[in-house]
């Protein structure tokens, strides 16, 4: 690469660098100021033999034909160098090979004509991957400070006296950096932000003098508000950062969970591998029964797609008429946040019976209503008989077998020693639920099961119908008029409410349905009581919209939480941007360091210019402390690389291992000379038809 001058140095003593560069090492020119401008030569003279500004309130001096080199013949200025900064090096490398980054344009754009109309024409090249990298935005962002673009006629001084200062021409800086805007936009907004809108946006006489800075995404700075950012505090559906990023893991790892020893499932079932299942199986276990008919939950992988799934089972199902599956096209297409999505359903005999299959999403870790808030205290209660094999027969539109037989005898175990859920989260699940009985019902459908078992939680406050579709199967043969059934999910629904609030499946009928009003009131107030009341009353016909607008103002407050949740969320998924880009850099150092191929490449001896990678990489992964024990430290890590992803100007000692010599390089500069060697490694990989194919 021409970047990079060969190494010509020799060992040297190990020394630190000093702290700041010392004055005596700027520019004469710098130095002297700003007193002396119009005596010197206009340097758009030196270069391109004219100057734009000539006749537009240029202090400089023009003569009338140049006297300097022509612009072929001048050197074309090194973007990056805008700051009159020599870095220090001692040792085996040259630190002014390494910086010298040579930017060159790859095309011109409609959007760089509008915003520079009077500029030179472009400079032409081959195309280069990692173009942009090579050009130093953070010095450009520098220059540009220095640069007034509001002060009219002072501004411009500044403009000639920086390009005094740094020996660069401004105008042609200008240029490349449009140019570069050009290129950003046009690969990022190619539609959106064109020049067209810039012009309309900046006005068309502010386009040639104004001029952004490309965008360098590899800056981080806090993009949201502190209240948005990773929290502490629980929001309604967000927990605690660190809270979430545990759940997520442990729904990750459940998700690889396998079935225990021993545990008798089929190996395959219609593309479904590695079940396990979700409820106590085997002898002895008390059996649950889903209405009429013994039930298993399963968590199964699709050898189709890897992802995980539930598999409902029926046990001895007999499939009369392949009609019982009509609806299933219904609930396979329906897609609602309140609904656990149908995927398929079929019949196997995979299970040595023959058994139907309903397929759902899965939410790792899901509880039902029930096991969160139910299950204690009624095994506290010693009424509270788990569901039997003699369950009574399943009636349509009625509820759940498990519960027709349950009648709390103590209900002073039961209320009042159940976990109170607060009323905001009471709220909540009302209005999740309606909102899913609301899409359900005008489709023309009914839930047709809506108890505490039925009802999963997948995260915070966020509830779902876990078997709908079901159940249309199992009664396909018995007619039901769709009218009662949707009365009866509301009746159902009013149940759940009484049960949660009250702790008890039983709460809303029999002798202590007095007791569980008393409750309601107590604890959460007339408007839930008379909600659930409403609900389980059978003299009215009662439709959802009736539901829905009695508790509207409720459900302005769930969309508000809902809002916030999606802000919350966007927040934490922009943090994990941060691991992307630093994998992505880490990758790169991977792909550079320790190449077999390039084992005697001079250029990655200790004499080369790569071989600075080489030490920065022993530098942040090989640190020793001084009795040469490994130094494990991630945010000395978490630093360097930081540091070395935004190029800071900062600059370390690195040290060769034999610690005969040292140099001290900035990581702008190991930033150059990554990019330089992982630019070759690409067009290698690129020339190469082979290696390009499997990219
Ligand atoms: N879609 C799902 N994603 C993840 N887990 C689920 C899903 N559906 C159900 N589960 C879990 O599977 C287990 C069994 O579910 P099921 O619906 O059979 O509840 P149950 O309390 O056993 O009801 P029943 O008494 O009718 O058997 C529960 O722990 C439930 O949380």
């Amino acid at each position: 690469m021409a970047y990079f001058a060969r190494a010509h140095s020799t060992p040297v003593k190990i020394a630190r660098p000093p702290s700041k560069e010392p004055e005596a090492t700027r520019s004469p020119a710098s130095a002297q100021g700003r007193k002396d401008s119009v005596q010197r030569q206009c340097r758009n003279i030196v270069i391109y033999g004219h100057c734009k500004y000539q006749d537009k309130g240029c202090l400089y001096y023009h003569p009338s034909a140049p006297e300097s080199p022509t612009p072929s013949s001048a050197p074309l200025p090194s973007v990056g160098g805008a700051r009159p900064q020599s870095p220090v090096i001692t040792g085996a490398l040259s630190a002014h090979a390494v910086n010298a980054p040579v930017f060159v344009p790859k095309a011109t754009s409609a959007f760089s004509a509008l915003s520079n109309s009077a500029s030179p024409p472009p400079v032409t090249a081959e195309p280069r991957i990692g173009d942009s990298n090579d050009y130093d935005y953070q010095q450009e962002e520098d220059a540009y400070q220095d640069y007034s673009l509001t002060d009219g006629q002072t501004g411009y001084d500044d403009y000639q006296h920086y390009q005094d200062d740094t020996g660069v021409d401004m105008d042609s800086m200008t240029q490349q950096i449009d140019q570069l805007n050009a290129q950003y936009y046009d690969r990022h907004y190619p539609t959106e932000y064109n020049g067209a809108t810039a012009a309309a946006y900046f006005g068309a006489s502010a386009a040639p003098v104004f001029v952004r800075q490309p965008l360098n995404y590899h800056l981080y700075t806090p993009t949201a508000y502190p209240d948005l950012r990773q929290s502490t505090t629980s929001s309604h559906f967000v927990p605690p950062s660190s809270e979430l990023r545990h759940i997520m893991q442990e729904r990750s790892e459940t998700i690889r969970g396998i079935a225990p020893p021993g545990t008798k499932v089929p190996e395959e079932l219609q593309g479904y591998h590695t079940l396990v299942p979700l409820e106590p199986t085997g002898p002895g276990v008390e059996r649950r029964k889903f209405g009429s008919w013994y039930s298993t939950v399963y968590r199964a992988i699709k050898a189709s797609d890897g992802l995980p799934y539930i598999l409902r089972r029926i046990e001895n199902y007999r499939l009369m008429n392949q009609s019982a599956f009509a609806s299933i096209d219904f609930w396979s297409t329906l897609n609602h946040p309140g609904i656990v999505c149908l995927k398929e359903a079929f019949t196997t005999r995979s299970f040595d019976d023959s058994s139907l299959v309903v397929v759902y999403a899965y939410h790792p870790n899901a509880k039902t209503l029930y096991e969160t808030y139910l299950k204690d205290s009624q095994q506290l209660s010693s009424t509270a008989s788990p569901p039997s094999a003699s369950a009574p027969t399943f009636v349509p539109g009625q509820r759940s077998a498990r519960f027709q037989s349950f009648v709390p005898q103590q209900s002073s175990v039961v209320i009042g020693q159940s976990p109170v859920i607060p009323e905001r989260t009471i709220w909540s699940y009302i209005v999740q639920l309606a909102t899913a009985i609301k899409r359900v019902h005008e489709s023309g459908h009914a839930i047709r099961g809506l108890d505490s078992t039925k009802v999963i939680i997948t995260s915070q406050n966020r509830i779902r119908i876990s078997t709908c579709g079901t159940m249309d199967v199992l009664m396909h043969d018995t007619p039901a008029d769709l009218h009662l059934m949707q009365q009866d999910d509301l009746s159902q629904f009013g149940r759940l409410i009484f049960a949660i609030c009250c702790g008890n499946t039983g709460a809303s009928s029999g002798p202590h349905f007095q007791k569980s009003i008393d409750h309601l009131m107590r604890v959460y107030g007339q408007e839930i009581k008379s909600l659930a009341l409403w609900l389980i009353s059978k003299q009215t016909i009662k439709t959802i919209d009736h539901v829905l607008e009695s508790i509207k103002h409720r459900v302005l407050q769930e969309q508000e939480d809902a809002f916030h949740a999606v802000d919350r969320l966007e927040t934490e998924l922009q943090g994990e941007l941060e691991n992307a880009r630093l994998f992505r850099l880490v990758t790169k150092l991977g792909f550079i360091n320790e190449r077999p191929e390039f084992a005697r490449e001079p250029r990655w001896s200790e004499t080369g210019d790569r071989y600075i990678i080489k030490l920065f990489r022993d530098y942040v992964f090989h640190q020793v402390d001084e009795h040469s024990n490994p130094v494990l430290d991630m945010s000395h890590v978490l630093t360097c690389l930081n540091k070395l992803d935004a190029g800071a100007d900062e600059r370390i000692m690195l040290v060769a291992r034999d610690e005969q010599s040292c140099l001290v390089v900035s990581y702008k500069e190991i930033k150059n000379c990554i990019e330089a060697a992982y630019g070759d490694l690409v067009k290698a990989a690129i020339a190469s038809p082979a290696a390009y194919k499997h990219r």
